[in-house]
């Protein structure tokens, strides 16, 4: 484990002998923050992302956490969904819904999906309506260094290509700093049409785990860690939360730095 000061927070290194190793401190972390947090103000504001992610959380599913954690105070989020429906393969919400959400105690009001009946620009509008509206209701926090929305944890995956959320390398998204969400239509990743939250809303995070596993991102890791730094960011690069930035790393991932 490696801990460094950034120009805004901390960020610590970890690295584990497997994914299982992985899942079980991942597991302990988001607990640790949601008992934390539900101390502190009542309440726990967390953001999925899809893809590897949702398996990742497994281990939340289980003893003790299953029954310690207080499941009524979270309020669920996605960092980025497909434009599609949402019982489509596709769908994050989906994802998370069969693998996690609908195993644990949180309150079906408390999870916030995109409209899937919407098109993409309209599915973004929406979501970011429905963000300003929780943020009135003083559901979710608001940076006062920024004057985005401040979520408690993001839980964000990388692509092999750097990519998080639905902000891909070298697509002008990633300066978008006007939007709450956005959307894109020519995702190098299909589906095509999708809609994301944008950086100076995931960097307005009080913190952000990012957890990657496996030999595929391996090069991404090695160019957003390694030794040598180029100053053609990726998009992973790019993520800078306003307390701690915590990367979980199996060894494989890790197997470059
Ligand atoms: O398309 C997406 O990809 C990223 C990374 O997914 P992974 O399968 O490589 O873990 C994911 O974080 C994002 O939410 C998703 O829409």
């Amino acid at each position: 484990m490696a801990d460094t000061a950034t120009e805004k927070g901390q960020k610590t290194v970890e690295v584990f002998d497997s994914e299982d190793d992985l899942v079980v401190s991942l597991a302990k972390y988001t607990a640790e923050l949601s008992e934390k947090f539900v101390r502190e103000k009542g309440a726990f504001t967390v953001v999925l992302s899809g893809g590897d992610l949702i398996s990742q959380l497994r281990k939340l599913l289980e003893s003790p956490y299953i029954d310690s954690v207080d499941w009524s105070k979270w309020h669920v989020f996605w960092v980025d969904e497909r434009v599609v429906p949402k019982d489509h393969p596709d769908s994050n919400y989906k994802l998370a819904y069969d693998g996690f959400l609908s195993k644990v105690g949180i309150l079906p009001d408390h999870v916030y999906a995109i409209n899937d009946a919407l098109s993409a620009e309209g599915a973004a509008d929406d979501y970011e309506a429905c963000l300003k509206h929780l943020v009135t209701n003083k559901v979710i926090d608001i940076s006062a260094a920024t004057g985005f929305p401040k979520f408690d944890l993001m839980l964000l995956g990388m692509g092999p290509d750097g990519h998080v959320a639905s902000l891909f390398p070298g697509h002008p998204l990633v300066h978008e700093d006007k939007r709450w969400v956005t959307f894109i239509k020519d995702s190098p990743k299909p589906p095509p049409q999708r809609i994301t939250f944008t950086f100076p809303v995931i960097n307005s995070s009080t913190h952000i785990a990012l957890v990657v596993a496996g030999a595929g991102e391996a090069n991404a890791v090695y160019r957003a860690l390694g030794a040598v730094q180029n100053s053609d960011l990726l998009p992973v690069q790019m993520v800078s939360p306003e307390e701690k930035l915590t990367w979980f790393l199996d060894k494989d991932a890790a197997s470059k730095l």
